[in-house]
């Protein structure tokens, strides 16, 4: 590879100025310093072997992390500086005569390392550049397997190409461990990536095919297409290298309806195709014109023919079932009607062939396929009890790691053999059938109950039993099964989704049967079974219990937070806002306790008798005021117990400053992203969860220990995810912002309010003085009018202010700092020349 130019904007970023700093020879340097900060192989090795090393900065890495007089010998095509401690020479490591020098470097020594960073140079010297990277990757582990000792390392880098996959076949053949990775260093826009395969196995003899590129590399046939799996996965579209496909020139593609009636392929169109069009042909389509007629062909199919590409999971399967329904009306062979077709064929064969005896060996292989097909039920199974159990363990972990509360896991309710025990016991509460079952009757549930129930569910078929065919079964189990695997790719991807699943899972109110005032009413005394009007008495005497309570026997109260909120809400974080949880308990804590909060925010001290701490006696209920003395301090209680209060509200230094007067917590949000962020959490689009999962990232916890605080910063603004600002919290920021610019600067503030106060004072003395002559005998009630209206107008006119003397800093007064000598009253120093030029304004204004 020649090495491109380092001037173009792109490539001196900071891993460049890094490298400078550092004295490395080219920013790759941090690509081996993070692969070995992962795989930790340099230290471990005393002999290293760099193929492809200009301009050297990976064995300068490899010189300082590899302990002292170790050997490590560098190769490349061009030539390469020297550098301390390491034998370089310039060589091309496809030929022979490079693995005779590197033999006679090594002597009889092995390298426990093989690093390989090369690139074909194409087009520059080196001439023989039919080699790509993949064969040139191959020729470097051809030279590792010779010169590499049992269990040594061998790291290279490899472009993602469709070669790719191959190359990896080969390493995982000669090494235990192959893990390919993309240290941070490495560009995303760049395609390499670095390959470290670990374990060499060191065979004693290699299969030449394995070393050779062209088996290697050999085409493989293409797999056949997956079209169900555009289907689901439209989004996931693999992009064509190679340009369109032969005679393919467009990416929107439309299909006549009729078109899709009639294949036999159905969904390879709709995870292909944009639209099924209902537009006639010039040369007219009979089909089409009676399909567009039939009552099948609602206006629901013809908006999802529309668009196919927005449609999801319910919509496909609509469309599906149109099809299957349009086709029997066609007369087209459906699976039932095929199905018919070969029972009666079937039946027509064993009434000629009545007296033939079934043979043994027709026996056995019924038999050997209902086996296998208990095989085939029995592995679903163990893969579905397995998935589940992964799951599982993987919630645990996330609660472990507290990024979920145990009550999100959905563990307790359907007990620990899960939701399909068969006690499991949520199901019967949400069908609410214990109220029969507390009165000895079955609970009997509809049919249309039970299809509803069907319908909410994953594999709901919205049809009767006796609607449904066969072939409309398979194409439903295939969406189905296609339908879960992308929501679990799609929950793997979006944290924000997962979180939604989880919800969506836990969600007490899913049953959507509920009408406004039945859930007033009361949730738990809903009727279920509709006929029986003389139970209504017994149910409104003795309301109905759970199957599944709360060890928690607070009662929930009538409009009030449901258990699991209160639950969410008692949190610390909630715990100073008022209004959130106006719980009974808030009221109990001591008046006295409120007031010492109070006396203390005002500053005053707490009266002593509060504070001195009193003795609980066994068995007498604590009045409020003892508690709050008990919570003042640490107690001891009788039976010698120390009482240690849960918190301190008055004695928390951090949020003291941080509250309103009313105690609420003084958050000033000023940034827009901050904005967004509370504007989405008090909406409900964001939860507390994904603020959490949002915090972690994969540099979460990178080690930023001697690295230089302009790199650390630089870092820090990619290192984690921008936050998203909407234009409404912008505006909202922005003009909070004009508001505080608008704000006089807090010195006129203080001086206007002294003002005001002043002004405040003089009244209160007007108004005195007023009082007392209106009062005060021996003046005519004219006198005393004529005294306040002179009052008022002294007021009223301002004291002259004293004018401003001007003094020039000239003679004695030259540089002198403070008051001029002689000088009483206001003053001003000017200079000579301000004087002029005030004198000279004074005169162009006067002109105007
Ligand atoms: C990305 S550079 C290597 C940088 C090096 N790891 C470092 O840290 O300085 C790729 C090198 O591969 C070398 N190269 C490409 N083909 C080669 C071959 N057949 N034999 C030897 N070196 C080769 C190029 O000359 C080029 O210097």
């Amino acid at each position: 590879m020649g090495f491109q130019k380092k001037t173009g904007k792109g490539r001196l970023d900071k891993w460049y100025k890094l490298a400078k700093e550092k004295g490395y020879r080219a920013r790759a340097a941090f690509k081996l310093v993070q692969l070995n900060k992962k795989y930790g192989f340099l230290e471990k090795s005393k002999v290293l072997l760099d193929l492809c090393a200009a301009p050297g900065s990976w064995c300068q890495v490899a010189a300082e992390a590899m302990p002292k007089n170790s050997l490590i010998v560098g190769v490349d095509l061009s030539p390469i500086k020297a550098i301390p401690g390491v034998i370089t020479f310039q060589s091309d490591i496809t030929t022979d005569k490079c693995r005779a020098t590197i033999r006679q470097h090594l002597k009889t020594w092995k390298a426990d390392t093989v690093l390989h960073d090369g690139a074909p140079n194409v087009g520059t010297a080196w001439v023989q550049d039919s080699f790509n990277q993949a064969e040139l990757a191959l020729q470097s582990m051809k030279l590792a397997t010779e010169f590499l000792v049992e269990g040594g390392t061998f790291v290279t880098k490899v472009f993602r190409s469709k070669d790719y996959n191959s190359l990896l076949w080969v390493f995982n053949q000669l090494f235990t461990k192959v893990e390919a990775t993309k240290p941070p260093s490495s560009r995303n826009v760049s395609a390499e990536i670095f390959v470290v395969c670990r374990g060499f196995k060191a065979p004693k003899k290699i299969d030449p095919k394995f070393l050779d590129p062209k088996s290697v590399f050999a085409e493989l046939a293409e797999p056949a297409p997956n079209n169900e799996a555009k289907v689901y996965n439209p989004e996931v579209k693999k992009r064509k290298r190679g340009g369109y496909e032969e005679g393919d020139y467009t990416q929107y593609k439309e299909l006549r309806a009729s078109e899709f009636i009639q294949t036999i392929d159905p969904i390879a169109i709709l995870g292909s195709y944009n639209k099924l069009s209902f537009d006639q042909p010039a040369n007219g389509d009979v089909a089409l014109a009676a399909l567009d007629k039939m009552p099948e062909t609602t206006g629901e199919i013809r908006t999802c023919c529309n668009d196919l590409k927005v449609l999801g999971r319910k919509e496909f399967k609509m469309l599906l079932r149109w099809r299957l329904k349009v086709r029997e009306k066609f007369g087209f062979p459906t699976k039932k009607t095929t199905d018919a077709k070969a029972a009666a064929e079937a039946a027509a064969a064993e009434a000629t062939e009545e007296a033939e005896v079934e043979s043994m060996d027709e026996e056995l292989k019924i038999q050997a396929e209902l086996q296998a097909l208990k095989d085939k039920d029995s592995t679903k199974k163990k893969r579905e009890k397995r998935k589940e159990n992964e799951k599982k363990q993987r919630e645990i972990v996330r609660m472990q790691l507290n990024m979920m509360a145990p009550m999100d896991i959905g563990m307790e309710e359907a007990g620990p053999r899960g939701q399909d025990a068969m006690f499991a016991l949520k199901p019967i509460d949400k069908l609410e059938a214990t109220n029969k079952i507390v009165k000895g009757k079955m609970a009997v549930i509809s049919d249309a109950d039970a299809r509803k129930d069907r319908d909410s569910g994953i594999g709901s078929s919205g049809e009767t039993d006796d609607e449904s065919d066969e072939e409309e079964d398979r194409l439903e189990r295939e969406l189905d099964g296609l339908y879960d695997q992308y929501r679990e790719k799609k929950a793997d991807r979006d944290a924000k989704y997962r979180a939604k699943k989880a919800r969506q899972e836990h969600d007490d109110g899913e049953w959507e049967g509920v009408s406004g005032d039945e859930a007033a009413s009361s949730g738990d005394d809903m009727e279920f079974d509709q006929d029986s009007s003389d139970d209504s008495d017994d149910e409104d005497a003795a309301p109905s219990k759970r199957l599944v309570t709360d060890l928690d026997n607070t009662p929930t109260e009538a409009g009030g937070l449901s258990k699991r909120a209160k639950g969410f809400f008692n949190q610390d974080i909630f715990k100073d806002i008022p209004g959130i949880l106006d719980e009974p308990e808030a009221e109990v804590a001591s008046e006295s306790d409120a007031d010492m909060a109070d006396d203390h925010k005002q500053g005053k001290p707490a009266p002593a008798e509060k504070k001195t701490p009193t003795k609980k006696t066994k068995g007498k209920p604590v009045e409020p005021a003892e508690q709050s003395s008990a919570s003042e301090g640490e107690d001891e209680d009788a039976a010698g117990f120390e009482v240690v209060k849960n918190h301190e509200p008055e004695d928390d230094w951090e949020d003291k400053d941080k509250r309103l007067p009313d105690g609420r917590l003084d958050i000033d949000i000023i940034t827009a992203e901050a904005m967004t962020l509370a504007h989405n959490l008090a909406t409900g689009q964001v939860t507390k969860h994904d603020v959490m999962d949002d915090g972690f990232n994969k540099r979460a916890f990178m080690d930023r220990d001697g690295l230089p605080d302009w790199f650390i910063e630089d870092e820090s603004k990619h290192d984690r995810p921008q936050k998203p600002i909407t234009k409404a919290a912008a505006a909202a920021i922005k003009e909070k912002l004009r508001a505080y610019n608008a704000r006089p600067i807090k010195k006129v503030r203080e001086a206007k309010a002294r003002k005001k106060f002043k002004e405040g004072q003089r009244l209160e003395k007007l108004k005195k003085k007023s009082a007392l002559l209106a009062d005060g005998e021996g003046m005519t009630e004219k006198e005393k009018a004529e005294s306040i209206a002179k009052l008022m107008s002294k007021a009223k006119s301002k004291k002259p202010k004293d004018k401003v003397k001007v003094v020039v800093a000239k003679g004695v007064n030259r540089g002198v700092q403070g008051r001029p000598k002689g000088v009483k009253g206001r003053y001003k120093i000017v200079d000579a020349r301000m004087k002029k030029e005030m004198r000279a304004m004074k005169r162009i204004a006067k002109r105007k």
